[in-house]
């Protein structure tokens, strides 16, 4: 089994050191880790955010985890030497379409999240977000107007890329309460006209899933006032990446939401994929010791789960992540002021009394 491990950025190394000595601890046989660099680190040791190296270490592998990318210091490179291109890039290249960010209420968290403790406590949600496409992926640029320099990027679905994430996202409702919503601003936008109307065919290889749609802004309410009425999510790139980051807080901290990436490719354990937090660089924080590794650790659970075929372990990590949250092990972003580290090590200890 081959992993390949992509730290990147700011909190990147930081909370993949802790899922890695929780990879560690699982001892599984037979397992050969491979590290590259991506991001902020690789432009300045390679010239480029996205090594061709890096990516063909990626597709060797069962799976990549990777951390997080994003550097200040990068930030006024052109486009193509940022650090963002890198896992833009990887989404891409290596067929990456389907981005599974599960969002659930922890026991012991309900006062910590900004909703009421009843609220809290109902979420139990799955965003599916497509991720090769959208605005992200559109052609855009520069151009002079009237009003001076303007920035134009184009938004595009096709009805092939709408059809094959809402197969993964019909799939995922089947494996859970059977409720898929389907969010778009179908009211102003041609591509969620083509999303809308392509999900609605797709429905009808999904009998036994009931299907609803709901605009981008009202699902953005929705998911503050009545967070518990949500299974699975389906949507584009740029609405899943804004709602997870909302559904997160919602929880109690973004340092908490796991994602993985998956694509067509089976390996011999699994579905290929790469597994981050949902989180970023957070530069605010890096370096001193405060950044939760728990989506990191959990975003491991996801590539045992998926990619190494490995539900036991997967299962064991997430009960020792739900006793380390219940016993008050939190970190300075759930008002705590346990380290990234004392985290871990809580994490390490838990797992030793859960089979
Ligand atoms: N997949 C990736 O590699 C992503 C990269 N980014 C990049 O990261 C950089 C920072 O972006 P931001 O908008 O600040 O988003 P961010 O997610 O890095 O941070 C947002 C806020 O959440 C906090 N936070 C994030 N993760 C945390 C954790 N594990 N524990 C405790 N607190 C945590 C940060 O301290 C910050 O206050 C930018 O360069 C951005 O482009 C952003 C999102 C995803
Ligand atoms: C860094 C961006 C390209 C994407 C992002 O924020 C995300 O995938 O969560
Ligand atoms: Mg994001």
């Amino acid at each position: 089994m081959k992993i390949a491990v992509l730290p990147g950025d700011g909190i990147g190394p930081e909370v993949t050191r802790a899922a890695l000595r929780v990879l560690d601890a699982l001892a599984l046989p037979g397992l050969v880790l491979f590290e590259g660099d991506v991001g902020g680190i690789a432009y300045k040791r390679h010239g480029h955010p996205l090594p061709q190296e890096t990516i063909d270490m990626a597709r060797a592998a069962d799976a990549v985890l990777f951390g997080a990318v994003g550097d200040p210091a990068c930030d006024d490179l052109p486009r193509e030497h940022r650090p963002e291109q890198a896992i833009l890039g990887l989404r891409s290249e290596l067929g990456l379409f389907a981005n599974l960010r599960p969002a659930a209420g922890w026991p012991g968290l309900e006062d910590l999240s900004p909703l009421k403790p009843q609220l809290a406590r109902g979420i139990d949600l799955l965003v599916v977000r497509e991720l090769n496409g959208d605005v992200y992926f559109g052609a855009k640029g520069e151009r002079d107007s009237d009003g001076g320099r303007e920035g134009w990027d184009s938004m595009a679905y096709n009805e092939a890329e709408v059809r094959r994430i809402a197969h993964a996202g019909f799939r995922a409702a089947q494996s859970r309460r059977k409720r898929l919503t389907s969010v778009d601003k179908a009211n102003v936008l041609e591509t969620s006209r083509i999303w809308r109307e392509t999900v609605i065919a797709v429905a009808a290889d999904y009998p036994d899933v009931e299907l609803d749609h709901m605009y981008v802004d009202n699902a953005a309410m929705q998911l503050v006032k009545s967070p518990g009425q949500f299974d699975v999510i389906l949507t584009g790139n740029l609405f899943g990446d804004i709602l997870s980051d909302q559904a997160s807080a919602c929880v109690g901290s973004i340092g908490l939401l796991p994602s993985a990436s998956l694509g067509e490719r089976k390996t011999e354990y699994g579905t290929f994929g790469l597994y981050e937090p949902i989180h970023g660089s957070a530069p605010d924080i890096a370096g001193q010791g405060k950044a939760n590794p728990l989506a990191a650790i959990l975003s491991l659970a996801m590539l045992l789960r998926h990619s190494l075929g490995r539900e036991a372990d997967a299962g064991r990590v997430e009960r020792a992540v739900a006793q380390v949250l219940a016993d008050g092990v939190h970190g300075a972003d759930l008002g705590g002021s346990a380290s990234t580290e004392t985290i871990a090590e809580a994490v390490l200890k838990a797992l030793e009394t859960i089979s």
